[in-house]
């Protein structure tokens, strides 16, 4: 057991609408120091902490603030849009600042905090070259015998969306691990079905990539508000219902901006016993 005085990896637990995270702050300490064993250890929910994602920031100074994402199954994510707000707004709570620049594998994102606390980020313009998102190959998914004529929507990480009459009655559990695997997507896809409630309101249910069912995903949200508004079902600001809360998706012309909650549940310190696994 840790006692008060011995140190520990001291992590924080935050959530976007009910999409969890575990951050940790590397900073100043010569660089990232997570494993796949370790993402996984702590992702357990039974024997670790539990989590959707692991944020590990690290950098500063000049070069700027870096942000690492991991999958609780210990596989590494390109872009977490929820782990970006709520880690952006960690870094203004600390400096006072309203806005900040976080460096992610999908480039460096802008997040801003508005008046009512919520916290927006600029997760950049959709990759919809198949090269780019990616696919297996130039294919016309409209085409295959996919439930829903399904779009395929890169956000720095893949998503494949599926625009169906009612995203409520979709078997989850079966279909998003089916898709996520499917040899259409080299690097797996994020799975997610929508719903049309109004021109500007969807409703979202998400499987995810290396995690399963989540109660939001902010990446896939933007992807759900491309695709639909490709689809020609809805303008290009919309509010999206997902099982945890409501996050907007707002795809401007610089890029799709993503706004929604950001909540601090505890801190905490990992045990030796726990950095073992590294
Ligand atoms: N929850 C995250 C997305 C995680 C995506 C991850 N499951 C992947 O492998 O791409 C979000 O808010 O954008």
């Amino acid at each position: 057991m840790l006692d008060r005085n011995e140190s520990g990896l001291r992590f924080v637990k935050m959530h976007g609408a009910g999409n969890d995270f575990v951050v940790i702050d590397s900073r100043g300490k010569g660089g990232p120091m997570m494993t796949a064993a370790l993402a996984q250890a702590i992702g357990d929910r039974h024997r670790g902490v539990g989590y959707d994602q692991l944020a590990e920031l690290h950098g500063g100074g000049t070069p700027g603030l870096k942000l690492d994402f991991w999958n609780s199954d210990g596989s590494r994510a390109g872009a977490c849009g929820n782990a970006t707000r709520c880690v952006a707004d960690l870094v203004m709570v600390e400096t006072g600042a309203d806005a900040v620049v976080l460096k992610t594998a999908r480039g460096a994102l802008q997040a801003v905090r508005d008046d009512q606390g919520r916290v927006s980020v600029n997760m950049g313009q959709p990759l919809l070259d198949w090269q780019q998102v990616p696919l297996s190959g130039d294919v016309d998914l409209t085409a295959l015998p996919l439930d829903g004529a399904p779009l395929a929507v890169g956000m720095g990480n893949p998503h494949c969306v599926f625009p169906v009459a009612d995203a409520e009655a979709v078997d989850l559990l079966t279909l998003g691990p089916r898709y996520e695997n499917d040899p259409l997507f080299p690097e797996k896809t994020n799975v997610e079905f929508i719903s049309l409630i109004a021109p500007d309101h969807l409703r979202m249910r998400v499987w995810e990539r290396g995690t399963g069912v989540t109660l939001a995903c902010g990446s896939g949200a933007c992807a759900a508000a491309v695709a639909a508004h490709r689809r020609g079902l809805t303008g290009r600001r919309v509010v999206i219902d997902v099982d945890g809360g409501q996050l907007v998706a707002d795809w401007r012309e610089d890029g799709v901006w993503l706004t929604g909650p950001v909540a601090y549940v505890f801190e905490g310190r990992l045990t030796p016993a726990m950095m073992a696994l590294a």
